[in-house]
């Protein structure tokens, strides 16, 4: 990008990137003094590192999924579609985004109701499935860390080397190391609390650039002024009229196709996203999904629309302000960064910088206590010391974030000397990917899915699917090379094919060799407390319908099921059901929320998807009336967005608040404020 973007100094860059980082390390070293000395949670706990010890509220899981789901590519690769493709690149951004997190609704109550105990999702695929699956869904979910670490750290550190000159070489390492000192101190309830100040800064920002673009700016200022912009700039191929203010658009539309496959990945196979769920009051993970996916949705819609409309209209407009963007500089997510310095200058730099720091670190955060715990549960203890104390496993889960953080700078490095962008990443990661969702959704919520057909759809999709994309590359564009394999026919074709090879194999096989047995029974004593493991042995021989233990209508559907003989160490038998009410679920409750979460779910999925589009694109081209209204609604989204992740965390954890204040009181005034841990835990 040309060098007048550079408006701040390289100190500005060394004191975000340096100075925040080390910010928030002492942030989390306060948040964890106040957890060990005036709450009944201690930091020192394995359960409490990895899984907040299962008690996150609803408001804060929320929080935190749109934090974890915010990454460099929310801000970045939003705009830049936008930019492209014009009204509908920003949506179909975020439509195709939202609805995954939407759909992990039903993940989180089957792993509830599943395996009330587990650690990470692919332990419950392990106990399911055996060795062989597991090896190959731990491939295919460190490849999805992967790929989002990589575009964290790509487009954080494009960014900030952009506004400031900081050497992008310091900036790819720094981002990734200064999170790991965080993390290494808090831990998952501290990650939340800091995911929780991230977002509330991010809506922040948001709303200054918003109130800026359509309201105070002398470039833009209104949404007319933005229509005669826009008007200078009308060209854009595969468009009605080559008009940005339509949503007839080819491109934009198989963009949307991209984005839902690629993100059904990123969601599906990332341990993040399960581990939020993991961590959330059983009896409300679920509604923590929908209330972060439809709160999730007007970061990118919003912040897309300002910014990537904006910065299409400054340049073609010729507004002096505006630095040139180049193709190269829209894929490297520049577009935003560019709009942000024509418009307010060094305030917009420094906005902008703030903006993707938060988005980068809390995303990252996330990444790290996800493969810790994968490492640790999914590696270390079932492969490397199957009989690891719990001092082991606690260490493990530490070294396991200082792992990761380190893998992000290495391959933030190779991506950038390979000359691998934001976008390129963003395209490519579902042909990788996708063909574990399938798999990995059926394993966790069906149980007649059959193994070899899960195993066989994902080996064959990603051949197929890499197979797909070279093919079209070569044969459209002549070579197959970076360039021509980020274009867009070559990654819809390897989308599609991954994900629908994969999922006619899994789906197909299942319908027509369905598991006999019902390994639930099985995964529901993953992990279970060994009081709780003792009991229910000593139980399984009891199996009469009357039995107190077991709720009615577990047992009669459990009756009436055909059930194969034990095969392994846990009794097959009525009573494993119990694990669930052990874990203080009630599993019918459980079900009915299933229920109605699935409808929600599915039904939102189609209303973003092809309702609002269709109504959307019935019209031609729109007039400043049609654009205000899209952004007036937009607006008000943010507005829920804010009390769903902003008000409802403080609303929620209102009691120990007041009991963390109490205690301060007690010690401000010589009195002892601290709880002690054993007498909580003796009474619980
Ligand atoms: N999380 C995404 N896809 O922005």
């Amino acid at each position: 990008m040309v060098a007048s973007t550079k408006v701040l100094p390289e100190g500005a860059g060394w004191a975000v990137i340096g100075g925040l980082g080390f910010f928030f390390a002492g942030f989390m070293i306060v948040l964890s003094f106040i957890q060990q000395r005036y709450t009944n949670r201690s930091i020192k706990d394995t359960d409490e590192f990895a899984s907040a010890s299962r008690s996150v509220k609803p408001g804060l899981i929320a929080a935190g999924i749109c934090s974890a789901w915010t990454w460099s590519s929310t801000l970045l690769q939003s705009s830049a579609v936008s930019y492209k493709f014009g009204i509908t690149g920003g949506y179909w951004y975020a439509a195709g985004a939202t609805i995954q997190i939407l759909l992990c609704s039903i993940m989180a109550c089957q792993i509830k109701l599943n395996a009330p105990f587990c650690s990470t999702f692919l332990e419950v695929l392990r106990v399911r499935w055996g060795k062989v699956l597991h090896c190959v869904l731990l491939f295919f979910s460190l490849a999805t860390n992967l790929l989002v670490s990589s575009q964290l750290v790509v487009g954080g550190s494009a960014v900030a080397s952009t506004l400031t000159g900081i050497p992008i070489m310091a900036a790819i390492w720094l981002i990734p190391l200064g999170v790991s000192v965080y993390v290494l101190v808090g831990g998952m309830r501290a990650t939340l609390l800091a995911d929780y100040t991230h977002t509330v800064g991010l809506l922040v920002i948001i709303f200054y650039f918003f109130f800026k673009v359509w309201v105070t700016s002398p470039e833009i200022g209104s949404v007319e002024e933005m229509v005669k912009l826009l008007k200078t700039s009308n060209g854009i191929q595969g468009n009605a009229g080559g008009s940005p203010l339509t949503f007839r658009s080819l491109e934009g539309f198989i963009f949307g196709l991209i984005n839902i496959i690629g993100n059904l990945g990123t969601v599906f196979c990332d341990q993040s996203y399960h581990q939020r769920s993991i961590a959330s009051n059983p009896a409300t993970a679920a509604k923590a999904f929908l209330l972060g996916g439809s709160a999730w949705f007007a970061i990118p819609f919003l912040f897309s629309m300002t910014m990537g409309l904006s910065a299409r209209g400054l340049l073609f407009s010729g507004n002096p302000l505006m630095p040139a963007l180049s193709a190269a500089d829209v894929n490297a997510g520049l577009a935003a960064p560019a709009a942000g310095v024509a418009l307010a200058g060094k305030g917009g730099a420094v906005a902008m910088l703030i903006i993707l720091f938060l988005a980068v670190t809390s995303a990252s955060s996330a990444q790290q206590v996800a493969v810790a715990s994968v490492l640790t549960f999914d590696v270390y203890k079932p492969y490397i010391r199957p009989n690891a104390s719990q001092r082991e496993i606690f260490i493990m889960s530490h070294v396991g974030v200082l792992i990761w953080a380190i893998v992000m700078a290495v391959f933030g490095t190779i991506f950038y000397y390979a000359g691998i962008s934001l976008g390129w990443l963003y395209l490519a990661q579902g042909i990788i990917i996708a063909p574990a969702v399938m798999p990995i959704f059926c394993g966790l919520v069906w149980k007649r899915t059959n193994k070899m057909a899960c195993l066989a759809g994902m080996i064959v999709g990603v051949v197929c699917g890499i197979v797909a994309w070279m093919v079209t590359a070569a044969t459209l564009y002549g070579e197959v090379t970076v360039d021509t394999t980020g274009k867009d026919y070559p990654t819809l074709a390897g989308n599609m094919v991954s994900l629908g090879v994969s999922s006619i194999i899994t789906v197909a096989g299942s319908l027509l060799w369905p598991e006999i047995e019902d390994h639930f029974v099985l995964t529901r004593s993953i992990n279970a407390p060994v009081d709780v493991v003792e009991r229910m042995t000593a139980n399984s021989g009891r199996s009469s319908p009357g039995s107190p233990s077991t709720p009615s209508a577990e047992k009669s559907q459990y009756d009436s099921e055909k059930m194969a003989p034990p095969t392994a160490t846990v009794p097959y038998t009525l009573e494993t059901v119990d694990y669930v009410k052990a874990a203080g679920l009630d599993a019918d409750e459980l079900r009915r929320t299933l229920r109605q979460t699935s409808w929600i779910s599915v039904a939102a999925s189609l209303i973003l998807c092809v309702i609002i589009p269709a109504c959307l694109a019935s019209r031609r081209i729109w007039n400043a009336t049609g654009l205000a209204a899209y952004i007036w609604i937009g607006f008000i989204w943010l507005v829920w967005t804010t009390f769903a992740v902003g008000i409802l965390p403080i609303w929620e954890s209102r009691r120990e608040l007041g009991a963390i204040l109490r205690g301060v009181g007690k010690d401000l005034t010589g009195k002892n404020g601290k709880v002690s841990h054993d007498a909580d835990s003796a009474k619980s």
